[in-house]
């Protein structure tokens, strides 16, 4: 049957605004896992691609930092929406390190406050360094309470927090953690069944490479700048990437081979 000048052109108007249509970022994960084969990096390589993008492009820590804890924020807002937290209403414990990582885990809590969630802090080993200060002096300025120490018992950490941020370790973490990190695991692995925990770039306490078989198990991962050796062996819900800093060159010099990130997203879906 012949159809109508106006049918014909209904179908081509609505073909045309499939094209421009935003992709959402399921649409670009399908095309991802048909074409992408980004590539899991070295703990060595991780540290020289990061020393690269502040030596040889200028770039400053905050900079990066900024970015890199606005898109753990945006990926933890898309996987767990604050309205859907309705046990502890949103509250969340943001546990952070004493390095780089930790300091993404401030900006994390800073944006999460932000879209409408609770954050606590867990910062248990301060560095005296004016950009952790500052982040510091942030947070609580957006009144965010600091936490002094973990409850001992499960209960006390089920019963206030809907979900953690794991922000303790990224990618320097070596060796066996240390007895004061140790024992701070120890109680977030007691809780990971009944709390989502979100890993930042790395899930605290695995070896960057070579993971932790009976280490914590996030539900959530977001990779920053590119994933970690570690993740091929990340079995939780959720894995995102995110740190969407990259310049082209740097990325082809490493072949990094990333995926698109969907229009303006921070973010873009692995898993
Ligand atoms: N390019 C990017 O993708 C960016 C990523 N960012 C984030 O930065 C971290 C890496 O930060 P860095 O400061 O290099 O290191 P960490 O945060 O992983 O940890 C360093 C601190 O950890 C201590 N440490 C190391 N091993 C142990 C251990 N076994 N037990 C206890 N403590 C340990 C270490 O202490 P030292 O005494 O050994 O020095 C440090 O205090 C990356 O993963 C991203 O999250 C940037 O924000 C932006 C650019
Ligand atoms: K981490």
């Amino acid at each position: 049957m012949l159809r109508s000048v106006a049918q014909v052109a209904k179908s081509r108007l609505s073909c045309l605004f499939k094209q421009v249509s935003t992709p959402t970022i399921g649409q670009y994960q399908r095309k991802m896992s048909s074409s992408s084969t980004v590539r899991y990096l070295g703990q060595e390589e991780a540290q020289k691609i990061d020393e690269e993008l502040f030596s040889d492009y200028a770039f400053s820590v905050d900079q990066l930092m900024e970015l890199a804890g606005y898109s753990c924020a945006v990926a933890i807002a898309e996987c767990y929406p604050p309205e859907t937290l309705t046990k502890n209403k949103g509250a969340v414990l943001v546990c952070c390190g004493p390095g780089n990582n930790g300091g993404d885990g401030l900006v994390c809590a800073r944006h999460l406050k932000l879209f409408g969630f609770t954050p606590s802090i867990f910062y248990p080993k301060q560095p005296p360094k004016q950009l952790f200060q500052n982040l510091t002096t942030q947070c609580k300025k957006m009144n965010m309470a600091f936490v002094e120490s973990l409850p001992e018992d499960k209960a006390g950490l089920t019963n206030a927090y809907d979900l953690i941020v794991d922000a303790l370790f990224g990618f320097s973490f070596k060796g066996p953690p240390r007895p004061q990190f140790a024992d701070i695991l120890d109680k977030l692995k007691k809780v990971e069944k009944d709390i989502p925990i979100c890993s930042i770039d790395v899930p605290s306490g695995w070896d960057v490479e070579k993971g932790c078989e009976d280490g914590l198990q996030p539900e959530l991962l977001i990779s920053l700048t590119a994933p970690k050796k570690c993740a091929s062996l990340f079995r939780g819900k959720h894995h995102i990437l995110g740190g969407r800093f990259v310049p082209q060159s740097l990325e082809e010099k490493y072949n990094l081979s990333l995926p698109t990130y969907p229009a303006t997203e921070p973010i873009v879906r692995l898993q």
